[in-house]
């Protein structure tokens, strides 16, 4: 179930929190949902899974409107970090309304998590701590196995041996029943080996949205003597540069073909990886904007 977004706006008032975004979720993937404290991520996702409606532009999932649509709302899930839980009943209650809503629903995978985050089914949410809340927004969304599962900021609160789980949960379940996840999170390091498609939002537009692996082979890590570093970034858009002594490292924005590659090592230098990480900050730093539009070009 893939999602088309064309010439979205949403306004609050007179706050703009997302100006014409189009973009595309393939189907079958999970996309990384990424960008800076207040940059429409939340927004984005409340529309997708029609929590919200939008000013004006159009939004399809699975090729369908979602906005009053409940057939296809039942196979869309999106868990928040505020939880859409009843207060007043049981997490086991809980488990058991998802279940009837759901049509996918687990109960192995509920219950296998449950287990995973020492979590107490006799227990209310009131009662839970941070860290079990969002623990529990993550059993409900992967137990319901939706068509689209979107998880925003699911892991605030989780300590890392709980963020580690989850993300093994996370992928093992994706790997056996395929489905279309989109993640969003600011821990782009600790998740970035899940993602396969990446669209990054920036003050309410669409930076980028592409092939993480495409994106990964657009920035080259290039460490070496000072010279010849310095000779190996002229004419290119450099996104970072540290220097130790007489060696330096520079972040460009490039992709090597294989005679430049070799040039570059018979020259002494190393070349590696950027992290995506490394990426997200330089081009959503202010007055990155030169960087992110030489990447958008060549989307
Ligand atoms: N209910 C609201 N009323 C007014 N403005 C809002 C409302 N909700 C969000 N905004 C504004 O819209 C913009 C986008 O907010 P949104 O929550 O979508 O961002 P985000 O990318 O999810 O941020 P974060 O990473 O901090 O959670 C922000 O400037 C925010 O202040």
């Amino acid at each position: 179930m893939g999602v088309e977004v064309r010439d979205l706006t949403v306004r609050y008032g007179r706050k703009t929190a997302l100006d014409a975004v189009s973009l595309s979720i393939p189907a079958g993937s999970i996309t990384g949902l990424l960008g800076r404290n207040g940059s429409g991520k939340t927004t984005l996702a409340s529309v997708v899974a029609a929590y919200r409606r939008s000013t004006s532009g159009s939004v399809l999932v699975g090729g369908q409107q979602p906005w009053e649509n409940a057939e296809l709302l039942s196979r869309v899930a999106l868990v928040r970090e505020s939880g859409d839980v009843v207060d007043t009943d049981t997490l086991r209650t809980n488990l058991r309304f998802t279940e009837q809503s759901r049509p996918q629903f687990s109960r192995e995978v509920a219950e296998r998590l449950m287990d995973v985050f020492d979590l107490d089914p006799s227990m209310k949410p009131p009662k839970l701590s941070r860290g079990q809340k969002s623990a529990f927004g993550i059993v409900l969304g992967l137990a319901s196995r939706a068509e689209l599962t979107i998880l925003d900021e699911v892991h605030l609160g989780l300590d890392a041996p709980s963020r580690y789980a989850f993300y093994d949960a996370l992928l093992e379940d994706y790997i056996a029943h395929p489905r279309t996840i989109v993640l969003s999170s600011h821990l782009i390091g600790e998740v970035e080996r899940l993602l396969e498609h990446v669209v990054v939002l920036d003050r309410s537009r669409v930076l980028l949205a592409q092939d993480a692996d495409a994106l990964r082979t657009r920035g080259v890590a290039v460490t070496g003597p000072v010279r010849e570093v310095d000779r190996f970034v002229v004419g290119r858009t450099v996104l970072g540069r540290q220097q130790l002594g007489g060696t330096a490292q520079a972040t460009v924005l490039a992709t090597l073909d294989d005679g430049e590659a070799a040039g570059a090592r018979a020259a002494g230098l190393e070349l590696g990886p950027v992290p995506l990480q490394d990426l997200f900050v330089h081009l959503t730093a202010d007055g990155a904007t030169e960087a992110a539009a030489e990447m958008g070009r060549v989307r």
